[in-house]
């Protein structure tokens, strides 16, 4: 994937990047955002109607390679699984159509952004960074959230823990453009669903797990049989919003099936190819075109710049 040559975009990207490295400290060789992680491996299997959507190579071919990476969310490296602050959990899938020929999905378990656009985000963060979030009382948070209703309303939605990164949804987030053989598109949304069932956890049993619960969990659940999840597609109406990740759609929106993945296994030589796969938020691929979104083309220079620093970082092995 290439790095746009737009020098504002590039400067913001590499801003952001600083500023989780303010936030979170500096970890080379990791992600400065949903730094812990497990990578799995498996198949994925289009459904049968998804055809009509898009004319993408993995929905005209009965089964692709993928890979997933599940996550927390932070640039802490050792977040405890029960941290609060661990939340959203990320869900990134890659489709391997042929060697170094791919495109990804880049999800998370809340449904929504807390901004529109990067500089906003960058904006928010410094607010952040700039506050006590126990005292808000004139602090630029207040003044930000004042400001961005949007936000507010992303940080006050319910973010519970996962029992397992089995059983939680995943969302795309921002729209993307679907293409048919016939050339008729839809814009869409990604939704990934558990095949195992959304289960949550209390804050009372999420406090009594231990710090690696998520990670120790996959491992040994793929072991004892495959982890599915659905893959379906909300669609926008006509006259829908389609390129601001803070704006929902209405659930009454059609879902169609896009496909199934079934994971069997945990890739081999993890924390190396951990540092080395870079998951790009613009599919690249045809068939699925990115929307307008102002989010996308500055993330995928975003996860590119920073994934370039972790490969030239010195091997990570184990986090210590
Ligand atoms: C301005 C908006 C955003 C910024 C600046 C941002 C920043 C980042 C950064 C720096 C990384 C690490 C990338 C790497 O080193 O490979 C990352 C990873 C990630 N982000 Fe974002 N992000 C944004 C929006 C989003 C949104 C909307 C979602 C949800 C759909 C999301 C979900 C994820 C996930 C799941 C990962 C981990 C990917 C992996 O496993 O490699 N991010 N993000």
């Amino acid at each position: 994937m290439p790095l746009p040559n737009d020098e504002k975009l590039l400067a913001l990207s590499n801003d952001l990047i600083q500023q989780f490295d303010q936030i979170f400290g500096l970890h080379p060789g990791f992600r400065p955002a949903h730094a812990k992680g497990i990578l799995l491996t498996g198949t994925f299997a289009p459904a049968p109607g998804a055809s009509a959507l898009t004319r993408a190579p993995h929905i005209t071919r009965p089964s692709t390679p993928v890979t997933v990476r599940f996550s927390n969310s932070t640039g802490l490296p050792l977040i405890p699984d029960n941290d609060p602050n661990a939340n959203p959990r990320g869900l990134a899938i890659r489709f391997n159509l042929a060697e170094h020929v791919h495109t990804d999905i880049v999800s998370h378990t809340t449904d929504g952004f807390p901004t529109h656009t990067g500089a906003e985000f960058l904006e928010f963060l410094r607010a952040v960074v700039a506050s006590d979030p126990k005292n808000l009382a004139g602090t630029p948070l207040e003044a930000f959230l004042g400001q961005h209703p949007e936000t507010l309303a992303f940080i006050q939605t319910p973010k519970p823990a996962p029992e397992s990164f089995a059983t939680d949804h995943y969302f795309g987030v921002t729209a993307m453009e679907f293409f048919n053989a016939e050339g008729k598109s839809r814009f869409g949304r990604y939704r990934i669903l558990p095949g195992a069932g959304v289960h949550h956890l209390s804050d009372e049993a999420v406090k009594a797990k231990s710090a690696n619960y998520l990670i120790d969990e996959i491992g040994e659940r793929v072991k004892q049989g495959p982890v599915t999840f659905k893959i379906v597609v909300q669609l926008a109406n006509e006259g829908d919003v389609t390129d601001n990740a803070t704006v929902h759609w209405p659930e009454d929106r059609e879902i169609v099936d896009f496909g199934t993945i079934t994971l069997d296994a945990l890739v081999a030589d993890e924390a190396k190819e951990q540092q080395h796969i870079i998951f790009d938020p613009i599919p690249r691929v045809d068939g699925i075109e990115p929307s307008a979104d102002p989010l996308l083309e500055l993330r995928a220079a975003v996860y590119l710049i920073s994934g370039r620093r972790r490969r030239a970082a010195p091997p990570t092995g184990e986090a210590k």
